[in-house]
């Protein structure tokens, strides 16, 4: 649970190249972040949405976030301590406080182990019970938490859940480990539509129950719409708009904002997805006071 006090990831000038063969037309190297400058605050907690199109450099910069992958220069930090320079215990409350969510965990399952397993190593890592029953009452709390039935789950090797049912056991485990900071990487671009809903109400519960702020990150911008909050728009490797989704997606400044719109295709008339958009974005404006980001003009 949040300990009262504010907690903070700033990317500052978070720069990433890759050198090889394969970038011999442009010089042998590839700037897939480019000079990208953002903070992500809990407080206040909120949806902050990242989106451009395939390879505009978003999974590179979750990796850099996540601590998986050093850039080539600029700074991630937290708390103001540098991510890649933390102490043994620094690091063990950051790998606690910022959880992903990847488009598919089943890298995550492994399928030789049941997925109990995913929800007791947490529990044993953070010492977040003292006895194995108070393990399982803690992870059945977690996956009720997330509308599913720990009967169906529990037991189960993954390839026997669907994939929506992989990604809430995904976010039971961030219910139980309750960090400050989610990193969700395209988390329902396999999934359907009302289980990609589902997916997205259980976000936006996260942040208004427990207070924990995602980093939405998302090549589809009508998912973008229905989360709300604010949007960050990358393009080669930089952040080329970013506001409040509501203005960025009806009065988008930059051409790239508008091409990417334009290629949204028709959306399915689902009458229902509209209306919950609308609400959505309603219940935004009241309760998102303030922008808590700061992101240079490009
Ligand atoms: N390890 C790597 N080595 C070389 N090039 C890489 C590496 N990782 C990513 N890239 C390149 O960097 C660019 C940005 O890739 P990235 O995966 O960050 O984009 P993306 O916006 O997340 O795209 P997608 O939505 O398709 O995942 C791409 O051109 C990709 O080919």
């Amino acid at each position: 649970m949040t300990d009262g006090r504010e907690h903070r990831i700033e990317v500052q000038h978070v720069t990433q190249e890759f050198r090889g063969a394969a970038f011999r037309s442009t010089g042998g190297k590839l700037i897939a972040v480019n000079d990208v400058t953002f903070a992500l605050t809990d407080n206040p907690p909120q949806i902050i949405n990242l989106v451009g199109q395939s390879g505009s450099g978003k999974s590179t910069l979750a990796r850099i976030i996540l601590g998986l992958q050093k850039p080539t220069s600029g700074t991630v930090t937290f708390n103001g301590k540098d991510i890649y320079r933390l102490s043994r215990r620094d690091r063990a409350e950051f790998l606690r406080m910022v959880q992903p969510v990847f488009q598919d965990p089943y890298g995550i399952f492994n399928p030789f182990y049941r997925v109990d397993r995913v929800l007791w190593k947490p529990i044993k890592k953070f010492g977040l019970a003292k006895s194995r029953s108070q393990g399982l009452e803690l992870i059945e709390r977690s996956l009720r938490a997330v509308d599913l039935r720990p009967e169906d789950v529990l037991g189960r090797y993954p390839h026997q859940l669907s994939g929506g049912q992989r990604q809430r056991v995904m976010l039971a485990r961030i219910h139980m480990l309750q960090p400050r900071f989610i990193i969700a990487d395209e988390p329902v671009s396999m999934l359907d539509a009302a289980v990609r809903v589902a997916f997205l109400n259980l976000l936006i519960d996260f942040r208004d129950k427990y207070g924990m702020t995602t980093l939405f990150i998302t090549h589809d911008l009508s998912t973008s719409y229905y989360v709300g909050g604010e949007i960050m728009v990358m393009h080669k490797g930089r952040i080329v708009e970013s506001g409040r989704v509501d203005d960025v997606l009806l009065h988008p400044q930059h051409p790239y904002t508008r091409t990417l719109l334009a290629s949204v295709p028709v959306p399915d008339p689902d009458a229902r997805w509209r209306d919950k958009a609308e609400v959505a974005i309603e219940e935004e404006e009241v309760v998102v006071e303030s922008p808590n980001m700061e992101v240079p003009n490009p």
